[in-house]
């Protein structure tokens, strides 16, 4: 049997101050998230942040949880059943899908001693980033390291590194704005905005800027977009470091400014909605740009479910585990961790 563990972010267990406290404390304390030394970092996290921020990020956690939990975690769990049922139908028996959360809950541990225990001799680890990030995508790989050290079989092991400029991907949000344009007619501009990083990280040598500008580059093409049709920016920022321009805040203001009444903002570089999306951009994005004079911002949800992208990534993550159901098969004993 084939293990995927498929690793997204992390997200607090319910919308409440003291769950996002434990959920920062952890996410915060990451060495690869927050790259500033110890000795200055500790008692900033520990004093200003984790006592004030847990209460406001708890009502933006509020305003768009779901009847299921948090929408980052509903979102990444039906994206992982629906490529499990589909394999199911194609190759019974050959593959098991399994979400963790490199943050808080169910975590990598788990997700890993879960595949272990089903019989996996071989596990793919996808990071739900299509663009790599130190911060994201390599802390992922440090935690199933981690959890690696405690065991004494070793299965095989694969990780996708990125997918910011496979056809599928970039075919699959053409496809599902097209669809939403289609649905709801077509704004003046498309925001394309991606999660933002220290300024830092890219000089250190971090790709994820040029990812994301690749990315829009090949969206753009793919819509066949005009120069004056687009603009891309960088939202969610922290703290008081350069982070990634253009803000997609003073963004949304100099459009609102420069004359621009209808926005469709979108969020090529989050799989599953969450609070950077849903609240930041469709709420208090949207917020910012009617206080500065625009008329309407209206919301493109990620790809979540849908099936075009099941059927994108499916093709996306096939060729890193279809060669190895070729190997001769074998199990790790569940026992041996
Ligand atoms: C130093 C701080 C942060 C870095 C660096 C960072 C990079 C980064 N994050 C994502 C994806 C997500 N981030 C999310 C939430 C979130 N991010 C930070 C800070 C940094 N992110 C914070 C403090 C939070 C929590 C919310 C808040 O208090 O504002 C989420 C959503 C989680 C959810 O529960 O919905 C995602 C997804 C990427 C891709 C990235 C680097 C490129
Ligand atoms: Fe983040
Ligand atoms: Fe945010």
């Amino acid at each position: 049997m084939i293990g995927i563990l498929v690793v997204n972010l992390g997200t607090p267990d319910a919308p409440t101050a003291p769950a996002v406290r434990r959920y920062l404390r952890e996410f915060l304390s990451d060495t690869r998230v927050v790259e500033l030394p110890r000795m200055l970092w500790w008692p900033i996290l520990n004093g200003p942040i984790l006592r004030f921020r847990p209460a406001r990020s708890a009502r933006n956690y509020a305003s768009i949880w779901l009847p299921d939990g948090s929408p980052l975690m509903v979102y990444s769990q039906r994206q992982c059943d629906a490529l499990q049922a589909r394999w199911d139908r194609q190759f019974p028996g050959q593959v098991r899908v399994k979400l963790a959360m490199r943050y808080g809950n169910p975590s990598v541990a788990k997700g890993m001693a879960a595949l272990r225990d089903a019989g996996c001799g071989r596990i793919l680890v996808v990071p739900l980033y299509p663009q790599y990030a130190a911060a994201t995508t390599a802390s992922t790989f440090d935690a199933v390291a981690k959890e690696l050290r405690k065991w004494r079989e070793i299965p095989e092991m694969r990780m996708i590194r990125d997918w910011h400029a496979h056809p599928a991907y970039i075919g699959a949000l053409a496809d599902s704005i097209r669809a939403w344009w289609q649905a709801h007619g077509q704004a003046e501009r498309l925001l394309i905005t991606f999660h933002g990083l220290p300024e830092s990280s890219v000089l250190k040598g971090d790709p994820y800027r040029a990812q994301c500008e690749k990315t829009t580059a090949l969206l753009v093409q793919a819509l066949g977009l005009a120069d004056d049709q687009w603009v891309q920016s960088f939202q969610s920022r922290f703290g008081a470091a350069r982070w990634l321009e253009p803000y997609t805040d003073r963004t949304l203001v100099g459009l609102a400014r420069a004359g621009v009444s209808r926005v469709d903002a979108v969020c090529p570089g989050f799989a599953a909605d969450c609070v950077e999306t849903l609240q930041e951009i469709a709420l208090e994005g949207k917020e910012t740009f009617l206080h500065a004079g625009g008329q309407e911002l209206r919301y493109i949800p990620a790809l979540n479910d849908n099936p075009l992208w099941i059927a994108a990534f499916s093709r996306i993550l096939e060729p890193h585990w279809r060669d190895w159901d070729a190997l001769e098969n074998f199990a790790v004993s569940p026992e041996s961790g």
